[in-house]
């Protein structure tokens, strides 16, 4: 399977679906909407897990295990939310040949699993803070078009359900997940993102007030939501009884945050990084950081590959003795050209070739693969130089996104800079009423045959000022604060 025969200019959504294949990352199958998440890209999302599960236990979060299964009457408790969603529920209506006499669902998401038994367990205020995650698959059966890692009817995610005695502790908690959720964007995948609440309309319905991580594809000039921390107030607490002796023996309802990021995030992290060889991987999430590749001459007798193939052992003891993440490929039967496409399509960051001029010269050729740039590096040099470049790649990756996520964002003041920027396939931060039927109105505007309408993203924590006198860009009407509009997933 050499290279791939779409490029990303051409057929971005074409590109997208042949490369997640053809790098191994993905398996289509047999059921609609869902995929095989194969080695290459279970092995980045374990980087993340690791990554997320480390920062949140440091918080005092514990990690937990509660079932897939809930019945109709306890997922209607919170009826209001769920009959929005309740086209995307599954149900397991019959086991062997005998039909249930009562359907159960398959979780969407775990609010209704949980709570009911958070009721149980938190009675004084000295149960709380109670704050458990789990890692788990959930099931939405979605009917808009499925993309790999993107949208599918099972994916994993973490879920994390906190209560808090006060207000004051939960609103904190929202931010430090919104930060780390940030840090998996940023620091991990070298994905922009922009922190902020989302609008009335856009938040969880059973939600006081809504954060985000919001990323964007610049190649169909689409946002898709990173992740989400959600403060949910006293909302499920009052739904399901969640109270607790305060400490003057008093009663109160606890304040909830829930907070979900799923295995979208390695698909906006090969969208965004991704080139027309293959996958261009962040050296921190990325499987294998060094991909080290002997080139023997066919004239090479017997003894002097032998030794070439030593030295190629001891650099790969050497680096993973640093820790680095190093793939070795000493098969005979292929040409150094085939071996090269083969590990640029898998995304490895560096490439390491030893010929027979580097065992002359005691030297090695590293090879970048976001810039394609070589170097030679002596042999003594390796081990220092090659977590050195690495990072190096890392951080050169997030500021090249991030340089070309600003581009995106066009800051309007009228309706036709604002169609012009989404035209432009890019986003919009405009001054606006903060008023659902705002959007609602600029949804229908803003649709054109061939475009869905934009919807806000989210208004930014990080606001220009505000003009004395600014007016909304669609309404017209006194404008509140800024929001980052866009297409979007
Ligand atoms: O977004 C998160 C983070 C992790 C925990 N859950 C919250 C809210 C999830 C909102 N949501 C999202 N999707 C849903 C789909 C359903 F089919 C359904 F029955 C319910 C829901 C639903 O409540
Ligand atoms: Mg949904």
């Amino acid at each position: 399977q050499l290279g791939l025969s779409t490029k990303k200019a051409d057929d971005f959504s074409k590109w997208y679906s042949e490369l997640v294949v053809a790098s191994e990352l993905i398996s289509y199958y047999d059921v609609s909407g869902c995929y095989i998440l194969r080695p290459w890209a279970f092995s980045m999302w374990e980087v993340v897990q690791r990554w997320f599960d480390d920062n949140i236990k440091k918080l005092g979060v514990q990690n937990a295990y509660f079932p897939m299964f809930i019945t109709e009457d306890v997922l209607n408790t919170e009826k209001d939310h769920v009959e929005g969603f309740a086209p995307e529920v599954a149900w397991v209506t019959r086991a062997g040949n005998s039909e249930m006499d009562k359907p159960i669902a398959i979780r969407p998401t775990s609010e209704t699993v949980m709570y009911p038994y958070y009721a149980q367990w938190i009675r004084s205020h000295r149960d709380l803070p109670l704050r458990l995650n789990q890692w788990t698959n959930v099931v939405r059966w979605e009917f808009k078009y499925p993309t790999p890692f993107i949208r599918s009817r099972e994916f994993l995610w973490q879920e994390g359900h906190t209560a808090f005695a006060t207000q004051a502790e939960a609103d904190t908690e929202v931010r430090q997940i919104l930060d780390f959720y940030a840090g998996v964007y940023q620091e991990l995948l070298a994905v922009p993102v922009t922190q902020g609440q989302k609008s009335d309309k856009e938040k969880f319905a059973g939600a006081l007030y809504t954060t985000t991580v919001e990323a964007f594809i610049p190649d169909n000039g689409r946002g898709v939501q990173g992740a989400t921390s959600h403060c949910l107030g006293q909302n499920f607490s009052k739904m399901f009884g969640i109270e607790f002796e305060t400490e003057d023996h008093g009663k109160s309802h606890a304040w909830q945050n829930s907070w979900g990021l799923t295995t979208r995030s390695l698909g906006v992290m090969i969208m965004t990084h991704g080139d027309d060889k293959g996958l261009v991987l962040p050296p921190r999430v990325a499987p294998k950081q060094v991909v080290i590749i002997p080139i023997p001459k066919s004239s090479s007798a017997p003894e002097q590959v032998a030794a070439m193939f030593e030295q190629v052992k001891a650099f790969k003891a050497s680096l993973e003795s640093s820790s680095v993440r190093v793939e070795t490929d000493y098969r005979t039967n292929y040409t150094p050209g085939w071996k090269y496409n083969h590990w640029e399509l898998r995304g490895v960051p560096i490439r390491m070739e030893l010929g027979p001029k580097d065992m002359d010269n005691k030297t090695v050729v590293l090879a970048r693969r976001d810039t394609g740039a070589k170097e030679f590096v002596p042999w003594d040099q390796v081990a220092t130089r090659v977590p050195e470049l690495l990072e190096q790649i890392q951080a050169d990756m997030l500021a090249k996104a991030k340089a070309r996520y600003d581009a995106c964002v066009e800051t309007v003041t009228t309706w036709d800079a604002f169609m012009a920027a989404l035209n432009n396939k890019h986003m919009a931060l405009a001054p606006w009423a903060d008023e659902e039927e705002v959007e609602e109105d600029v949804k229908k505007r803003s649709a054109t045959a061939d475009a869905m309408g934009a919807k806000t993203l989210c208004i930014p924590f990080e606001q220009p000022p505000l003009p004395e006198g600014a007016v909304c860009f669609a309404s017209g009407k006194p404008a509140k604060n800024w929001a980052l509009w866009g297409r979007s997933y």
